[in-house]
Order: structure tokens, then C-alpha cells, then sequence
């Protein structure tokens, strides 16, 4: 073994959950929204969160004056960080964009008629980045100095920290280009790279992440070796700056990615949970044995024994496979949590003292009682029971060879046009409605055993009578029940499946101030018995119009919570949709006749990689398939998809062979349409005419426009209008304005196509 003195602390993560231990920061962004505090307040609330994590980082183990720990801390998004810090203003809002919070929020939020930044997963997560608004004359500069004075304030706090910022090659790869391609962007970006760097060494600073995910992924328009020479020159800028350079990519197998990268680089941290190691023999390796996306406790004799072998061949330091801001703060905060499942878990803190653990062993000094907790803790769960279900196994090795097929589509659109009696453009709702104060206290009040069952039950009805009489009213033609009964569109089914455990702090950054909480799928997966059925069945008996059912699909379930790591994902999806199967057939039973399955993170699953996406496609929309494939020809399958950019899975959407597929299109401009036209999408069709992530109401003229823009590429026996995504994050007042404006803009769109 050599003994190289690392050029880099032993230990790192490269990010951490920055929402706050206790959601701080959303509470300070979302009472900043509300004008309950100034710009004084906010910024105070969201130092005192910053810090709070450094010192907690410090108390895990990480070194103070070293660099290990990583200083980031956006407000909203890392990715619109970089917009401010470099002054990329989309040219619709130049020299108009006002300066400090006010602009920042203008960008994430919108106001007026100004619409925000589009907004888009980031990778195969479930983070949503704001994505940068480039063109032909985009300009970039030291136009904002966040990153440098969070690296100043860790330090007043006695923290050596390490700033991190998205690197060149990711943010444009990442970005949209209107009329030039953002990657050829980069002679001008890289200049404001090297500025940051000359403040950040002016200030201080010795190390700087640069964050290059893209490299493990493919893009369209963009080849592995432009994106590396980008790469190289934000490299190259911030060592002439004087600083030393950690590459961070992650999120993937860095081999054959980053290699002509190693001669530039003072320190490549690489993803070793779900990649190999690039051969870059005697390069500084911070090597992501930690998972940083899962929370499963790390098999630290395994770890170890890669990281001795690594250190065969040059220095290496143990670090996390990604950010840890894809997994919640603290397992201790799960107080409820089945203490035999708790054994088996980490999350970020956790994390942070396996790598801590691993360090010290790797430099020798080896915590045998800590190795011997987490090789028991796995080897409890391999054998615990629920971990396999005989009964689900059997079920699944047993399906029919039709299992995943229906009967032909032209057959099943005439029964359903016969039993529904819809008008042409029919106009729906995505499904869930605002989640009022009033029903979020009940449910608290309910948990907190103040309100009895019933007593909620009858809160839940009252709210669903109000929404049924709302839908009647404002004249939409497919109703639906609210979901007023779900926290959360994947926790209410994980709730009631077995197999899941829900947690009740471990909240994940979602996008700004909002957070999810994924549940564990920690067993085999079955359905106790239905859920969903009392509620649609209760809405349905309130109106004559056709109420849909309302279920998250099988990828949707696994793509927001914590999946198992002991099986494949295809399989764990295949038991997933066969609960699906029994609800649905339990929704006809009760006489509903529509049923929307949604899959929204369809397209977050695909893998960053070309040669993987086949077969992900055929375990997904397989799995898809065999939750809907026994649904009567007359019952109308629906699905949704958003806030993902769809164009390059057109074909699996239409794999699914829902009979109706609504898809988010406003903040695109209906961009998505053209591809599915294009591929000859021939089943019924749902563009988004109104953005929903947005408090902006839409505008006469701006349905109109859309909703021609869809009129003029798909067949108007097969258009469908609706928002974007459900309502549960809206207002009240501005939804019934919305959708008042949103069916008037239908029956004028059906006036014109009558008439054509
Ligand atoms: C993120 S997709 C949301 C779909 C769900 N049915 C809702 O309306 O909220
Ligand atoms: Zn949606």
C-alpha cells in the first residue's frame, strides 16, 4: 500500500439537506412569501439554519478547518444559485429583474405576468431545479456574491469550509437555449467561473467543488467530449485562481466518464454505490461508498474492503456516492419508527458518522463495535420476516402470459364513449384540490388523538361535497373527489400497503420550501384491503357526472419513497402493481368507471445513460400494464405525467395504452404536444393549459393560445383540457378562477373546432 499523505481530508460528504433539521427554512421562505417577515428576518432565519449545520457536521465528525465540510445553502435551488451568481437573467425579464429576494423569488415563483423559470428533476431525482433561460445574448459575470459570503460566514463561524457551486459543463447541459445552444455558451460563462474563483481565493477559500453530474448522463445535443472540455475549463479557471478543484459527479458510474479529466483535477469524487471506479490510478479519490440517495445502514466491511483496494492504487478518502440532499436529517427524530426496521436505516447523519467510521478505519484505527452493529443490522434483515411474502411471490410467479394487455384500443374507446357521454374537449382536473388550513389541522388533530376518526372522516366529506358541488358549478365534465384524505400522493398509499413503513420527520427537499416525505419499502408488498374506494364512491354518489378514481402508479410509488436494494426495482414495481390491480377492481365493483393511475415520475427513473433506458422502460411500463391491463374495456384508464421533460420517452408513454393521458405543457408552451403528434399518439390526450406551480392565475388570451397550439396538432376527438398537475398546492381563490377560466376557454375552443 502506498502512504500518501491525502491531499484531501480523509473523510467528506459532498452536500447536505439544507431545508433544516425541523423545516426551518421553508418556514422562513414561506413567511417571507407572505410578507410575515422582511428581507432582514429571512436572511437571519437562513443563517441560523446554515450554521446550524455546520456545527451539527462538525459534532458528526467531520474536520473544521480542513475542507471536508461542503457550504452550499441556497435558498431555493443550487441551480438558480449559479443563475444569480453569474447573472444570466433570461432575456424576458433583462434589466428589469429587481435586485436581491425580490428577484430571486421572481425567478422561482413568477408575479403578475411574469412566469418563473421552468422547472425540471434534477437527474434521476426527485429535486426539482430551476432551469437557466439562455439565448443568443446571454452575458455572465460576478453578478452576485452568495457563494462567496457563505464561505465567509462558515468561517466567522469557525468552520473551514468548502464552497460548492454547479459546474460550467452541468449548468448548460441543464440549461434551455432560445435560438443558440447553451453548451456553445461556454467561452463566455467560463470567465465568471474564474471570477468566483479569484473572490473565493481572495476570501480565504483553498478547495472549491465543482458539481459535473452531467458527465455520467447522455444528452441529446450534446457529446461526452464537448461536455469534458467544458468541464476542463471551469476546472482550469478556478485552479488559476488559485484554488484546488474536487470534481464531483455522482449520481452514476463515473468509469469511462471523467478519465482525461484526471490530470486537472486536484480531487474526483465518483459514485461507487451505483458505478465503478474511473482508472485514474495516483488521482486524489474521494470515493462515494456511502450511499447518498438511499437509507439503507452501509455494509461497512464491504466499504472498507473496496476503499483498502482502491487505496492500492492511490489516495483515497471516503465520502458519499451523491449529496446527502436526497435523504432526511436525522433517524433519531423517528421516535415511531418499528425499532427492528430502525436498525436497519441511516439517514444523512448517519451517514455522515459511516463515513467518519470508514475514514478512521481506512486509516487504520478500525470501531469494531461499530463494524459489528452494522453487519448484524444486515444480516437481521435479510432474514426478517415481511422481507418475503410467500402469498405475493406465488401471485406474481403465476401471471397469465396477458397479464399486461388489453383489449384493442378502437374496442375500448367505443364502449367508453358510449358509457361516459362526453362532450368533445372534455375538461378535468388532475385530481387533487387545495389542501385548505382546516383540513391539514383536522389532520393533525386527528393524529394527535384530539379528533376521533369520525370526526375527520366527516371533515374529509364535507370537503369532498364542496369540491363536487365547486366542479358542477364551474361546468367541468369529468369530476373528481379532491384527495383531501391524502398527505401525500404516495405516503396514502404506502400507508395502507404492506411493506411500507412511513416516517414522521424524514422530510427531502421537493423544490423550494416544499418537501416530501418518502416512506420506506422496506417488504413485499400487498394489499390489505381497499382504501381509495369509500371516498371516490362517496364523491360519485353526489353527482351524475363521471367521478375518476384516483391512484399513484407502481414507478411513482418506488420513485418517492426508499426502495428496497435487495431486489430488483422491476420486481419490487411488479408487486406494487398488482395492489394497484385489486384497488381498481374494487373501484368498478363500486361503479366507477374512470380510473386515472398517475405516473408523474416516469421519465425521473430513466437512466442518465442511453444503454440502460430499454430495459427501465420494459419493467416500468410493464408494471403499468399489469396494474391496468384487468380493467374492463368500458372502464376509461387515465395517467398523468409532469414536470419532467417528456419528448424522449413519447414512446413509452404510449406503452402505457392508457386510454387518456394527461400530460404538464403550459410552462413549455405546449412543447410536448408536437412530439406526441409527431410519433402519432392515437389515445386521448390531456396537454396542461394552466400551471399550477404557480400562483399566477392564467389569462384569457393565454388559454386561448394554448389551447389552439393543442387544437392544431392533435385531433379533437382525442384532446382533453386540463391543468397541468393537481391543486392541492393552490389557493382556493385563484383555482376557481383558473378553472372558471379554463373551461370558458374549452367551450370556446369547441365553438371554433365545430366550426372548422
Ligand atoms: C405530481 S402529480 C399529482 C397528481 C395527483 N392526482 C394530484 O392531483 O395531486
Ligand atoms: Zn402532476
Amino acid at each position: 500500500m502506498t502512504t500518501t499523505t491525502p491531499a484531501f481530508p480523509g473523510g467528506t460528504i459532498l452536500g447536505y439537506p439544507r431545508i433544516g433539521r425541523r423545516r426551518e427554512l421553508k418556514r422562513a421562505l414561506e413567511s417571507h412569501w407572505r410578507d410575515a417577515i422582511d428581507d432582514a428576518a429571512f436572511h437571519e432565519a437562513a443563517r441560523a439554519n446554515r450554521l446550524a449545520d455546520l456545527q451539527r457536521l462538525v459534532a458528526l465528525g467531520l474536520r473544521a478547518d480542513d475542507a471536508s465540510i461542503p457550504v452550499e445553502g441556497a435558498h431555493y435551488d443550487h441551480v438558480l444559485d449559479a443563475t444569480l451568481t453569474f447573472g444570466a437573467v433570461p432575456a424576458r425579464l433583462r434589466g428589469r429583474l429587481p435586485s436581491g429576494l425580490a428577484g430571486e423569488w421572481l425567478l422561482a415563483r413568477g408575479a403578475g405576468d411574469d412566469v418563473p423559470l421552468e422547472m425540471t428533476k434534477w437527474l434521476d431525482s426527485n429535486y426539482h431545479y430551476l432551469v437557466p433561460e439562455l439565448d443568443a445574448a446571454s452575458n455572465f459575470s460576478l453578478a452576485d456574491t452568495r457563494i462567496v459570503d457563505r464561505f465567509v460566514e462558515a468561517g466567522a463561524a469557525g468552520v473551514h469550509a468548502r464552497p460548492v457551486v454547479v459546474g460550467p459543463a452541468t449548468y448548460l447541459a441543464l440549461a434551455k437555449g432560445t435560438g443558440v445552444r447553451p453548451l456553445d455558451l461556454a467561452e463566455r460563462l467560463v470567465p465568471a467561473y474564474a471570477a468566483l474563483a479569484a473572490a473565493l481565493a481572495a476570501a480565504g477559500a483553498t478547495w472549491i467543488q465543482l458539481d459535473e453530474p452531467a458527465l455520467v448522463a447522455d444528452h441529446e445535443d450534446a457529446t461526452l467530449a464537448e461536455l469534458q472540455d467544458v468541464a476542463r475549463a471551469g476546472i482550469e479557471a478556478a485552479r488559476a485562481a488559485g484554488l484546488r478543484v474536487l470534481l464531483h459527479v455522482g449520481h452514476g458510474d463515473a468509469a469511462g466518464r471523467v478519465e482525461p479529466l484526471a490530470d486537472a483535477v486536484d480531487a474526483l469524487a465518483v459514485d461507487l454505490v451505483r458505478g465503478t471506479a474511473p482508472e485514474t490510478d495516483g488521482v486524489q479519490l474521494v470515493a462515494g461508498v456511502v450511499h447518498g440517495r438511499n437509507v439503507w445502514r452501509t455494509d461497512l466491511d464491504a466499504a472498507l474492503e473496496a476503499l483498502r483496494a482502491l487505496a492500492e492504487r492511490g489516495p483515497v478518502s471516503v465520502g458519499t456516492s451523491t449529496t446527502l440532499l436526497h435523504v432526511p436529517h436525522d433517524l433519531d427524530a423517528e421516535a415511531a419508527l418499528e425499532p427492528r426496521l430502525r436498525s436497519w436505516l441511516a439517514f444523512a447523519d448517519q451517514k455522515v458518522a459511516e463515513v467518519a467510521t470508514l475514514a478512521a478505519a481506512l486509516a487504520g484505527d478500525v470501531d469494531e463495535a461499530a463494524f459489528g452493529a452494522a453487519r448484524a443490522a444486515i444480516d437481521d434483515r435479510r432474514a426478517a420476516p415481511g422481507v418475503h411474502d410467500g402469498a405475493v411471490r406465488e401471485r406474481l410467479a403465476a401471471l397469465p402470459a396477458d397479464a399486461r394487455t388489453r383489449s384493442p384500443y378502437d374496442d375500448r374507446a367505443a364502449q367508453q364513449r358510449a358509457a361516459l357521454e362526453l362532450p368533445p374537449l372534455p375538461t378535468t382536473t388532475i385530481g387533487s384540490f387545495p389542501q385548505t388550513g382546516d383540513i391539514r389541522s383536522a389532520r393533525a388533530r386527528n393524529a394527535r388523538g384530539e379528533l376521533d376518526d369520525a370526526g375527520y372522516a366527516e371533515v374529509l366529506r364535507d370537503e369532498v361535497r364542496r369540491v363536487v358541488a365547486l366542479q358542477e358549478e364551474l361546468g367541468l365534465d369529468v369530476l373528481v373527489h379532491g384527495e383531501p384524505e391524502r398527505n401525500d400522493m404516495v405516503q396514502y398509499f404506502a400507508e395502507h400497503f404492506d411493506g411500507f413503513a412511513p416516517t414522521q420527520h424524514g422530510w427531502v427537499q421537493s423544490y423550494g420550501s416544499r418537501a416530501t416525505r418518502p416512506s420506506i419499502l422496506w417488504g413485499d408488498v400487498a394489499r390489505p384491503e381497499a382504501f381509495t374506494v369509500e371516498w371516490i364512491a362517496f364523491a360519485q354518489s353526489l353527482t351524475d357526472r363521471p367521478v375518476k378514481g384516483m391512484l399513484t402508479g407502481p414507478v411513482t410509488i418506488l420513485a418517492w419513497s426508499f426502495v428496497r436494494d435487495d431486489q430488483p426495482l422491476g420486481e419490487t414495481a411488479d408487486q406494487v402493481a398488482l395492489a394497484l390491480a385489486d384497488e381498481i377492481a374494487d373501484l368498478e365493483a363500486a361503479g366507477i368507471r374512470i380510473v386515472q393511475v398517475d405516473e408523474p415520475a416516469l421519465r425521473e427513473l430513466l437512466p442518465l445513460r442511453r444503454e440502460a433506458r430499454p430495459a427501465y422502460l420494459d419493467w416500468s411500463v410493464g408494471a403499468f400494464r399489469l396494474a391496468t391491463a384487468a380493467a374492463a374495456p368500458a372502464t376509461q384508464i387515465h395517467t398523468h405525467l409532469c414536470y419532467s421533460e417528456f419528448n424522449t420517452v413519447v414512446d413509452a408513454i404510449d406503452g402505457l395504452d392508457a386510454d387518456v393521458t394527461s400530460i404538464e405543457a403550459a410552462r413549455s408552451k405546449m412543447e410536448v404536444v408536437d412530439a406526441l403528434a409527431g410519433h402519432g399518439f392515437g389515445r386521448g390526450i390531456g396537454p396542461g393549459v394552466y400551471d399550477i406551480h404557480s400562483p399566477r392565475v392564467p389569462a384569457r388570451e393565454e388559454l386561448d393560445e394554448l389551447l389552439s397550439i393543442a387544437t392544431g396538432a392533435i385531433s379533437d376527438e382525442l384532446l382533453w383540457v386540463n391543468p397541468d398537475c393537481g391543486l392541492k398546492t393552490r389557493g382556493y381563490a385563484e383555482t376557481v378562477e383558473s378553472l372558471g377560466n379554463l373551461v370558458e376557454a374549452a367551450r370556446r375552443a369547441r365553438a371554433a373546432v365545430a366550426v372548422a
